[in-house]
């Protein structure tokens, strides 16, 4: 998969530029969330492509390097079978029955997104990804062995998300927040970058169906949960209005909270 993957970002940039992300789109080649000329971009590289249900591949946006579709779709396969042993599990710890979370995606959507940061000489000036939290119900990441490139945001500072090898990461996104009624908060993460290597992540975005309604589940809504902390809306709306504002922390998920 690294090797794969390593082999497009090597690509000169006329021939990544053959699969560029077109302005209403997000799968492809290039950074989302850029909403003016005057903002810092990030240090790295991304290409982003839906993978499952597969009627929603846009097949020219992948990469004609030779492997490259049978790569994406080994790694996204087993991947999948991750997520669908997790879900049922989190369905249960939210007071549902296994299959509770899978009926309320209508369908499971699986996109990648492969970001690859090069060296870098001023790492104190800029970042990898910019603090953010992921809009998705859990994301599954695949990172570098031997770098410590993503960090979290604990208290008031930075952890740094030490690899532990042949391990998958995985994070808690803005749609278990919604659901789980701010149980289980998204988790605001940036990736920072090294002077002295480059670096690759695989972030695995496990979303529900653009048509779904997100609410807090009546379950999550108690005496002991306390009250309902976010508007109803759906899942498309959502991303289309985060895709419009560039990344900053947790602001995206502060959206879909209700005023008080
Ligand atoms: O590179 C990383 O470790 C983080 C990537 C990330 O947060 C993302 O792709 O959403
Ligand atoms: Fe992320």
């Amino acid at each position: 998969m690294q090797a794969t993957a390593a082999e497009f970002f090597k690509l000169p940039i006329e021939e990544k530029k053959k699969y560029a992300m077109a302005s209403d789109d997000i799968q492809g080649y290039g950074q989302a969330y850029v909403v003016s000329e005057q903002q810092n971009l990030n240090w790295g590289d991304l290409i982003y492509l839906q993978i499952f249900p597969s009627r929603y591949r846009k097949m020219s946006y992948w990469p004609t390097i030779p492997e490259f579709k049978e790569t994406i779709e080994d790694y996204s396969s087993a991947v999948n079978k991750v997520a669908v042993q997790l879900l049922p599990n989190i369905s249960v710890i939210l007071g549902l029955d296994k299959d509770g979370l899978h009926g309320l995606h209508q369908e499971i959507m699986q996109g990648i997104r492969m970001n690859y940061y090069p060296k870098c000489c001023k790492t104190d000036l800029v970042l990898g990804v910019s603090p953010h939290s992921d809009q998705t119900t859990i994301t599954i990441l695949l990172q570098d062995d031997d770098e410590v490139g993503l960090q979290i945001h604990h208290q008031t500072g930075w952890v740094p998300v030490k690899p532990v090898p042949n391990t998958l990461v995985v994070n808690v996104g803005d749609v278990l927040e919604v659901w789980s009624n701010g149980r289980y908060r998204s988790i605001e993460h940036r990736a920072v970058t090294y002077e002295k290597k480059e670096r690759m992540s695989f972030a695995t975005f496990i979303v529900p169906d653009q048509e779904v309604e997100l609410e807090p589940l009546d379950q999550m809504m108690d005496r002991h949960y306390g009250p309902r902390m976010y508007k109803k809306i759906k899942y498309g709306d959502f991303v289309r209005h985060s895709l419009a504002r560039k990344l900053a922390g947790k602001t995206h998920t502060e959206f879909l909270k209700i005023e008080t």
